[in-house]
């Protein structure tokens, strides 16, 4: 086996893992361990083999997790050692303003994700114990930190800039950072490349619609904008988060209903968004909700869809010029129905979605704008492990 790298994504209470070749792309092995301190607990190994290998848990932390997957390599393969492991890439969803490519991680990397918890209290802590455990799980491994931030630093001050007081932001670092940023860079560079050009010159819309969403505007290989800001909550309509609402918010349940910070804060990154609107979090929960007549879910699509429609419009304004607009992760990649609606009714900007190329069965990288189309409407297959492990890479190498 040519030399590959283990990424990891270690969210709240999972490890999603991949072995890939970051040269290739080819993964050769891959899987999830859920429910980490909860009842419940399981592994899911995809391997050489045919059928996937599973092991119910208990996993009650990281390192137990980390222990597990270690012993599925080992029984069901590929062998670690065959692997001739480069790196271990670590998905880190905040970098704040430090970083705009991947790091090795030493002490002051751990120290400076330690010190950006407050700023991603769902995201950071569960990434930096997963750091610490991998770390002593591959000692003799480089470990890269490759921050969901990282493309955003491109950002002008004009977008990354709150109208907040100044010292703000020289003192707190209160300004906009932007995430899924790994998701964002691949996408749309493969856009690019499905239109024939090179990224310098293709300005893209690029719907990252997953558990989180959020919705950047790339101009030449660049970000000038993004929906997510400060933490991932701003933006977009998203499985339990409410995105974008008044900022006197927090306030007005403060005087009505005695909320602290800390409860609202939690309610609009946890029960809000579709959850909160209708009672399912899963899109396609959502969608069997709408077909039974349910009018809360039929309301959760038109704000969700509604949402994404004025951000496209916004954005082609950032641009000015828009080639393609682009679908990916879970409902975008996935989501036939909510990809027409979010774009119905911009037909005037040159967007529209063909009914039957977005219905066609089949998935990969995609064109669903009529063939005439002004602008490109086009699905991506997100794969943020694969540019994770060029990241961890291209940063062993340059250390
Ligand atoms: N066939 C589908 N139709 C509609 N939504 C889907 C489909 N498959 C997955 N999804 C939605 O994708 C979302 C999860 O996206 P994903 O990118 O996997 O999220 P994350 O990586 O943030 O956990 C869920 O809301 C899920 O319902
Ligand atoms: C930053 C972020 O929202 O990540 P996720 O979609 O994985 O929750
Ligand atoms: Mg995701």
């Amino acid at each position: 086996m040519t030399r590959h790298v283990l990424v990891l994504n270690v969210g709240s209470s999972s490890i999603k893992y991949a072995l890939l070749d970051p040269a290739t792309g080819h993964r050769a092995a891959g899987g999830l361990v859920e429910r980490i301190g909860e009842d419940g607990g399981r592994l899911v190994h995809h391997g050489p083999g045919e059928e996937p290998y599973e092991r119910p848990g208990p996993y009650p932390d990281t390192e137990s997790a980390l222990a597990a997957l270690q012993a599925a390599f080992a029984e069901a393969g590929p062998d670690l050692a065959d692997a001739r492991l480069a790196a271990v890439g670590h998905r880190v969803v905040h970098g704040g303003d430090r970083y705009s490519a991947p790091v090795v991680i030493d002490e002051s990397v751990e120290q400076t994700i330690e010190e950006l918890i407050p700023l991603a209290p769902l995201h950071n802590p569960p990434a930096l114990a997963g750091i610490r455990a991998a770390r002593r799980t591959f000692p003799e491994l480089p470990h890269v930190a490759v921050f969901d931030t990282a493309f955003h630093q491109t950002l002008p001050p004009a977008a990354h800039t709150y109208a907040v007081p100044r010292d703000w932001a020289a003192e707190l670092g209160v300004r906009r950072y932007g995430f899924h940023g790994t998701s964002h860079a691949y996408v749309s560079r493969r856009a690019a490349a499905l239109l024939g050009r090179v990224p310098g010159e293709v300005n893209s819309i690029v719907l990252h619609l997953g558990n989180g969403a959020s919705v950047t505007a790339v101009a030449g290989g660049r970000s000038v904008e993004t929906s997510m800001g400060l933490t991932p909550l701003e933006g977009l309509v998203m499985g339990t988060r409410s995105g974008d609402v008044d900022p006197a918010l927090p306030a007005f349940l403060a005087r009505t209903r005695g909320m602290t910070a800390e409860e609202t804060d939690k309610a609009l990154n946890t029960a809000a968004g579709l959850e909160g609107l209708c009672g399912a979090r899963d899109m396609r929960e959502v969608w069997r909700l709408v077909d039974a007549g349910d009018p809360a879910a039929a309301l959760a699509i038109d704000v969700y869809v509604h949402r994404i429609r004025k951000y496209v419009g916004a954005y082609y304004a950032v641009l000015g010029r828009v080639d393609a607009v682009v679908f990916t992760a879970g409902v975008g990649e996935n989501d036939a129905r909510t990809r027409a609606r979010a774009l119905a009714g911009l037909e005037r900007l040159g967007i529209a979605v063909d009914a039957g190329r977005n219905t066609a069965p089949g998935g990969g990288e995609r064109f669903i704008s009529p063939k005439d189309g002004e602008v490109a409407v086009l699905v991506v297959p997100t794969d943020e492990e694969r540019e994770i492990a060029a990241g961890a890479v291209q940063a062993v190498r340059g250390a």
